[in-house]
């Protein structure tokens, strides 16, 4: 008989997997808070093999794996409180992007005869989940129980990594934490200066449609999923601090003109990163491939930009000694997009010297460079004092700035990542 799947959290993530399990032939037990009890009951009721109970104590009691899928600022409140209803001998899972809480959590308050593994997909609940990356963690469990919650799985067609927890967290502060934060802070930025950067001449090309796009795809979503991943993930604070370093260190050197020591620090980390040696795998991601996807109504002539950004997440690299490419096991689509552009500019040598060049001479984006060095030290700051309050009201500010634009984007967004995913090897 096929074991029993429950899932306590029925929002995005939760729904996506309650469809994939039941259309693959489970049967899946779910519960979101109590109070919405009725209206999932009349929303799955002709849904075949989707079981809604009012709450996670009668989930727990009948399932095989339970999968927590809640806020992962809540993971230990709710695992508190269901956790030692779970019957005896099922494993335990959930899906929050950062493990540490969870196995804490999980540690805490399961029953000892309750078996742990655990699982993340590394993409958002909008991305068809064949081929995406998906890490699965057997933390307390027997090779059988590791293999059930495989074989559950295994209807996602993800391409499965198996990870410790404190290997997934490492790499995710990389490819999740640093990536959201340099994006949250050039949304930050362009709101600070009071401007929508696809109604400007000044962002124009494949480049800048990358930060616009992904920008506002991170400034759609909920608030509390980059929150939770950056705040509790033990190794995000120490790598997101030395992006903000790294952003207002290359400043100092634009502002204060400094061309050769500029010059010098953005090659020897590129010669870092990039070497000969490390395997670049195909991402190359440039103007031609992302021109279409624009935000702009009319055509505008294209302007070199001295990319601080992208420049700056090279530069944290080569500070911490991350080489990217080994993280590419754990990347979202965001991250194999960052990484593409990133990579695109480094490896083209008449670029790099236009950026350079755009760096000391070009004045035109002072400004909007020192809302971003500002804007990452405040993300930085916000995530190394722990405060999902301040955080929720950096993002929701923002996120209501751009809220006119966000559907188009999104749109938009989705089209870019499609066609990029079919045109990189991933
Ligand atoms: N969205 C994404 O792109 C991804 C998210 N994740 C992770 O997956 C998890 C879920 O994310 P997502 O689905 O996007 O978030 P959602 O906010 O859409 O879903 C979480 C759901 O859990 C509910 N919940 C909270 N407390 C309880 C409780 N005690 N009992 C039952 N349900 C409860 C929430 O209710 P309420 O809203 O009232 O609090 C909400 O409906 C998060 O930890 C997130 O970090 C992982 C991969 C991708
Ligand atoms: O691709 C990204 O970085 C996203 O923004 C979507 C996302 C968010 C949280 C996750 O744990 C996994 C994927």
């Amino acid at each position: 008989m096929k074991a029993s799947v429950g899932i306590i959290g029925m929002g995005l993530m939760g729904r996506m997997y309650a469809k994939r399990f039941s259309a693959a032939g489970y049967s899946v037990n779910v519960c979101d808070r109590p109070a919405r009890y009725e209206e999932l009951n009349t929303e799955f009721a002709d849904k075949h093999n989707v079981n809604v109970l009012p709450n996670g104590h009668l989930v727990s009691r009948i399932s095989d794996w339970i999968i927590y899928s809640v806020e992962a600022e809540m993971i230990d409140s709710v695992v508190a409180e269901y956790g030692p209803s779970t019957k005896v001998g099922a494993i335990v899972g959930g899906q929050t992007s950062c493990k540490a809480p969870e196995l804490a959590a999980f540690e805490k308050h399961l029953p000892s005869d309750v078996e742990i593994v655990t699982c993340h997909s590394l993409h958002g609940p909008g991305v068809d989940p064949k081929g995406q990356p998906l890490v699965i963690i057997k933390h307390r469990a027997s090779q059988k129980s590791a293999d059930t919650v495989e074989q559950i799985l295994s209807c996602l067609e993800s391409k499965v990594i198996h990870l410790t927890g404190e290997e997934h967290d490492r790499i995710t502060a990389d490819t999740q934490a640093v990536t959201h934060v340099a994006f949250l802070s050039m949304g930050t930025a362009w709101a600070a200066n009071n401007q929508f950067p696809w109604e400007i001449d000044r962002y124009v090309g494949g480049i800048e449609n990358a930060k616009i796009n992904i920008t506002l795809r991170i400034y759609s979503n909920k608030w509390h999923v980059y929150a939770g991943l950056a705040i509790l993930n033990p190794a995000a604070k120490r790598q997101i601090r030395q992006y903000a370093e790294s952003v207002t260190e290359l400043y100092k050197l634009m502002l204060g003109g400094h061309r050769e020591e500029l010059a010098q620090r953005i090659r020897q980390a590129g010669a870092a990163v990039f070497s000969k040696d490390a395997k670049s795998q195909d991402l190359l991601l440039g103007d031609d491939l992302l021109d279409k996807f624009s935000l702009s109504k009319g055509p505008k002539e294209k302007r070199p930009n001295n990319h601080l950004s992208i420049l700056a997440i090279v530069d944290c690299w080569w500070k911490l000694g991350i080489v990217p490419y080994s993280h590419m096991i754990c990347s979202t689509p965001l991250f194999r997009i960052w990484l593409g552009v990133t990579e695109y500019l480094y490896r083209n040598e008449a670029l790099l010297s236009e950026v350079i060049d755009t760096a000391i001479n070009d004045h035109s984006f002072r400004s909007d460079d020192l809302e971003f060095t500002f804007a990452a030290r405040a993300w930085s700051d916000c995530v190394s004092f722990g405060s999902f309050d301040a955080y929720r009201d950096r993002f929701e500010n923002i996120q209501r700035y751009f809220a006119p634009r966000l559907e188009d984007a999104v749109r938009m967004g989705n089209e870019m990542i499609k066609t990029i995913m079919e045109n990189t090897k991933t």
